[in-house]
């Protein structure tokens, strides 16, 4: 029996998958094997020796320790694009709330509320005040190309935007996918310096913490608009206040309201709603939970930010042993002179990398002693060792 501890609410499409005979899924499990998590903070908190994966219904991980992870063996995963369409239909929703003054609109109506019959005439007296242009011929920058970014762009360029794209590291999937129409950026200050509209969707990072700031919005074309649905890290609050203030910014539209940014007409703050669609959370709960499920039961990973995908056909009668280690030489070389010193016969093996962290995945004939186990979990470099039989034993 697998323990499965939920940190937020995952849907049920996902948790339904788990059958009750293997799996059992509570919020107050204690040392479980895995946890599904949308945005609880992690980073802080400490991990039981049992647990095994993590996984993010969801695409940021900036809430999980990762490189912890790494060290601990732990197999950290995410649902990447299961979320896009939803976050997409936000942002274009944000790129006309930025323009049209909509809800700030909203609110002066409804603050009308108690005039008797002057509504009307009200109405027309004062809407002047929300008046705001239309996107139709504007420029706008998309910083990040990835899945929501591609669709970000290819919708703004239906919308008869003129679209610029930055991501140095935009992937070969994503290039294909990208209207022909987008323009491509070669620095992000082409973006910040030329751009009516600005909308990012790159992962909160060393590299990108602060990306907005004073120097950027020194460069920034005048009364710019920005969307922000990717992290409010992404921002220096304090020089986008300034930004606003002298009309550099003429909105800004986020995600991730915090208590500076509160109170300022200027500012539309949106309570984290990006993926909140049953549509999302469904998909990011089965994606999440299919990986966790074939990570335990077969060792099996997939789309995991810091171990590599592996995946090998599971040889019916054979003991599958799992393995992390550290990617320097002969690490695979220790552990299967162990097998053989044990007379154990090597039925089919995979290896592969990731950055400094390697995987292996070793189906032998017949089955695996203790001894065995103790003796791989003690090689220099090994950060987690498991054994699958039927089900898994350490
Ligand atoms: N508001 C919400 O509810 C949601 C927010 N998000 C945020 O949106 C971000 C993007 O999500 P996806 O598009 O699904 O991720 P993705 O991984 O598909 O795309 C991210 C893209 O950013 C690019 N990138 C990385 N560093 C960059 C840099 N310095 N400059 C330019 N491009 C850079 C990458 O090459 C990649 O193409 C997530 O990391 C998350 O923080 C994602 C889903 C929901
Ligand atoms: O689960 C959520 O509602 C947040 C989604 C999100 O921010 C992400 O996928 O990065």
């Amino acid at each position: 029996m697998y323990n499965i501890k939920t940190l937020n609410s995952i849907s049920e499409k996902g948790l339904e998958l788990l059958s009750k005979d293997e799996f059992m899924v509570s919020n107050e499990a204690e040392n479980p094997d895995a946890i599904l998590v949308r945005s609880a903070n992690m980073l802080e908190m400490e991990f039981g020796s049992n647990l095994k994966a993590i996984a993010r219904a969801g695409a940021g991980v900036n809430n999980i320790p990762i490189d912890r992870c790494t060290e601990k063996g732990i197999v950290v995963f995410n649902t990447p694009g299961a979320n896009a369409n939803g976050v997409k239909e936000l942002v274009i929703a944000a790129l006309f709330m930025s323009s049209r003054r909509i809800n700030q609109g909203i609110s002066w109506a409804q603050s009308l509320k108690g005039k008797g019959d002057e509504v009307p005439k009200l109405v027309e007296k004062g809407k002047s005040q929300f008046e705001g242009p239309e996107i139709k011929g504007k420029r706008i920058g998309v910083i990040g190309l990835g899945a929501i970014g591609v669709m970000v762009a290819n919708d703004a360029v239906s919308l008869g935007m003129e679209v610029i794209g930055y991501d140095p590291f935009i992937s070969v999937n994503a290039a294909w996918g990208l209207s022909s129409s987008v323009i491509r950026a070669t620095s992000l200050d082409q973006i910040m310096s030329t751009c009516d509209y600005i909308t990012v969707h790159v992962p909160l990072g060393p590299e990108t913490k602060g990306m907005f700031n004073k120097e950027k919005f020194a460069i920034m074309k005048k009364g710019a608009r920005i969307i922000n649905l990717s992290r409010g890290g992404l921002v220096v609050n304090k020089d986008m206040l300034d930004a606003l203030d002298d009309g550099t910014v003429a909105c800004y539209v986020t995600d991730f309201p915090e208590q500076d940014l509160l109170g300022n007409d200027k500012i539309i703050t949106i309570p984290h709603l990006g993926a909140s669609t049953p549509e999302s959370e469904e998909n990011c709960a089965v994606m999440a939970v299919n990986q966790v499920k074939d990570y335990l039961e077969k060792g099996v990973i997939k789309n995991s930010v810091n171990f590599p995908n592996c995946d090998m056909a599971v040889k019916p009668g054979c003991t599958r042993i799992l393995t992390a280690h550290e990617n320097v030489p002969n690490m695979v070389g220790q552990v299967t002179s162990i097998l053989a010193a044990n007379k154990v016969n090597i039925a089919d093996m995979l290896t592969h990398h990731k950055n400094n962290i390697g995987y292996n995945m070793i189906d032998v004939d017949g089955k695996v002693t203790e001894d065995i186990y103790t003796s791989i979990k003690n090689i220099a470099g090994i950060k987690m060792v498991r054994i699958i039989e039927e089900k898994s034993l350490y």
